[in-house]
């Protein structure tokens, strides 16, 4: 775009180029994009005819009725409106792809697991085939809890598009790069990225580089935001201008395509004869975002002793119980430890939460060994954890200079409720297991005389 010269010889910003060509920032904004100038209406959203001859809908996220801060819809104008883009349902299996509650009798969930990365297979997998549910909690048709992803992509969708109605989407890449080409933009994402898929939004995702493999939070519940900062201020963790919302773009294509709905734990396909992208102009605060971890900004321990993991959470959802989220997204990234006369790794504890973990890249500072990039681990809840041996030992040891944690980026969605394993993840092959032994070798060291042992 070329730079716009006003009056008094003001320059305004040019909006589409630099680094973030294609993104606007913020989370949460009031946001407004048109890919055709004069396509979105100024001033009211139900013009009697709308420019260009297209359809004005709103798409809500939010009850009409919810409070103004938390209250989320866009409009959109569109070639067509959506209830041309759904024709009859068919049913359709999609054997991997869970919903909670998905308790199977015959599998244990109640233990401490870790995954092997599950690696892709040689075979066509888009989006939605390649979705491989690992634990589930709570329950999709009340809109509570969550379920846990992992993605093994090999195809892109070609005049298919998908949407959910089942929940958001929290995409964590981890290898490969993939472009989400939503009706409201084009989001591409590569590991140490992460975005957020609004709930309803038609969506198709195309493979810039595969294969493609990464990890992903549903969230059946109230959306994620950004976690209040208390004391901390108004700065550090997630910065919301780091947030990037695509601008408008859309597609007039008349070919067949299948749009695929989940809706309440099922899949269905319906077939309709052109592109459902085709949103020329929208404006409003319910749209998709991502958003680059490598901008996360941690808080930490300056003097002793290591705070809890909430201190690291980049996103939040409520679940109606004050501070007691439905999920927290918490980055464990890389940092300086500093702190004095500490056992600077995180502590041996039990956690009324359960925390499902996966490492992106590097080597996590409480599993030296054993949890790699690509692979996740499981600590239900009330079930204890904490440092293996070798972990263990080295912190009780070493001499206690600032140490740079560098290389490392694991992540946890940390849970109110339990979480069950599907038959997916309880199958031999990536599950260890031996994990448990990691902390068989934990001596006693106690003899009943004072002093450091
Ligand atoms: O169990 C884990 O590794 C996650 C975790 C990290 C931390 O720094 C403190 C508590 C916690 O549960
Ligand atoms: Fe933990």
């Amino acid at each position: 775009m070329t730079q716009i010269e006003l009056p008094q010889g003001l320059i305004r910003a040019p909006s589409l180029d630099g680094p973030h060509a294609g993104y606007m920032p913020g989370f949460g904004n009031d946001f407004e994009s048109e890919a055709l100038p004069g396509a979105l209406p100024q001033g009211m959203n139900s013009p009697q005819r709308c420019n260009y001859g297209l359809y004005g809908e709103q798409l809500s996220g939010t009850a009409f009725t919810a409070p103004g801060h938390q209250n989320e819809r866009t409009w959109c104008y569109r070639i067509r409106p959506s209830v041309r883009h759904t024709h009859r349902f068919q049913r359709i299996e999609m054997p991997y792809w869970k919903s909670a509650p998905c308790i199977d009798p015959e599998i244990v969930s109640l233990g401490q697991y870790r995954w092997d990365p599950v690696a892709v297979p040689d075979e066509a997998l888009d989006w939605i085939s390649g979705m491989r549910t690992m634990t589930t909690a709570g329950d999709v048709n009340i809109q509570t809890g969550m379920a846990s992803h992992i993605y093994l992509v090999t195809r892109s969708m070609r005049d298919e598009y998908f949407y959910s109605a089942d929940g958001e989407l929290l995409i964590v890449p981890q290898e490969g790069r993939l472009r989400f080409c939503t009706e409201l933009g084009v989001i591409d994402l590569e590991p140490h990225e992460i975005a957020l898929i609004p709930r309803g939004l038609v969506y198709r995702v195309e493979v810039l580089e595969g294969p493609a493999r990464g990890f992903v939070c549903e969230n059946y519940g109230q959306k994620f935001a950004l976690p209040g900062r208390g004391p901390i201020g108004a700065n550090c963790m997630a910065n919301r201008r780091d947030f990037k919302v695509p601008v408008a773009a859309f597609e007039d294509r008349e070919v067949p395509s299948t749009v695929t709905v989940k809706w309440c734990g099922q899949f269905h396909r319906t077939e309709i004869g052109h592109s459902p992208l085709d949103v020329v102009a929208w404006h409003g605060n319910y749209a998709p975002v991502k958003y680059d971890l490598r901008t996360y900004c941690p808080v930490g321990a300056v003097l002793f002793d290591h705070p809890d993991p909430s201190i690291f959470t980049v996103l939040t959802a409520p679940s109606g119980v004050e501070g007691t989220a439905n999920i927290d997204f918490v980055l464990f990234r890389e940092r300086w430890l500093v702190a004095e006369n500490t056992f600077r790794p995180p502590w041996y504890h039990k956690n009324v939460m359960s925390e499902l973990m996966g490492n992106i890249y590097g080597t996590y500072d409480a599993k030296p060994k054993g949890f790699a990039p690509g692979g996740m681990s499981l600590h239900n809840c009330m079930l204890p954890h904490g440092p293996d041996r070798n972990a263990f030992e080295r912190a009780s040891a070493v001499e206690l200079k600032p140490e740079k944690l560098d290389e490392t980026m694991s992540f946890m969605f940390e849970t109110r409720f339990p979480q069950h394993l599907t038959p997916f993840a309880a199958q031999a092959g990536h599950l260890q297991e031996d994990y448990i032994d990691c902390w068989a070798s934990l001596e006693k060291k106690f003899d009943g005389t004072p002093g450091v042992k």
